[in-house]
């Protein structure tokens, strides 16, 4: 396999990937990343980037249960706290998956993901799982094409699992270290 695709090594452990303190706090978040980002800024933005089908990741093709690399649907996107990025997500859904498993997701547009999964009963969640990214994995490269070099030889990122009748969905969230600046201010409101 070529370096270029080197598969991240994910673990349940946010230890494993030695988190600062802020990060640490930031990464292990059990509740929707929006809502909390959302009360640490005034103008909250999910600013899509990219929503078309693609070819799976190497490290997602399993977790994804796909018998070999097929194409799905990719979301990417880039979380802002009042005009400064903060999270670079990336969503990928099996193509078989019908509409009435995720109603929303081909429309989302720049509303945010989160507000579709967390409070729909129908929705189960997996467990986090914690990774350091080379500038090498896919990821960061599509990160860095769209938000430039971000000067960091490793990002921490975290992936979860979301089922919702038939369908499986993976959402994966690459935090920027601009994300441990962030104050609470409670006031947050959502710019579209
Ligand atoms: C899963 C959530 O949704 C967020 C929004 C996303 C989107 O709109 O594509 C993707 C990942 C998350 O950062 C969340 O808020 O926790």
């Amino acid at each position: 396999m070529p370096r270029s695709q080197a598969p991240a090594h994910w673990s349940r452990h946010v230890n494993a990937v030695h988190p600062s303190v802020p990060l640490r706090s930031w990464l292990t978040e059990p509740g929707s990343l929006t809502a909390r980002l959302i009360a640490h800024s005034t103008h909250f933005r999910v600013r899509r980037i990219r929503q078309a089908r693609g070819l799976v990741g190497v490290d997602e093709q399993q977790v994804l249960q796909l018998p070999r690399r097929l194409l799905v649907q990719q979301r990417n996107v880039v979380l802002e706290c009042d005009g400064r990025p903060v999270v670079f997500a990336h969503t990928s859904v099996p193509l078989d998956a019908t509409a009435a498993d995720w109603p929303l997701f081909g429309s989302l547009g720049e509303r945010s993901l989160g507000s579709t999964l967390f409070g729909d009963p129908l929705v189960r969640r997996g467990a986090l799982e914690f990774a350091r990214l080379s500038r090498r994995h896919p990821l960061v490269r599509r990160l860095e094409a769209t938000l430039g070099p971000q000067g960091q030889p490793e990002l921490l990122a975290r992936r979860c699992l979301y089922w919702r009748g038939q369908g499986i969905l993976l959402v994966c969230e690459i935090f920027l270290p601009t994300i441990v600046g962030l104050s609470a201010v409670g006031n947050g409101t959502i710019t579209t």
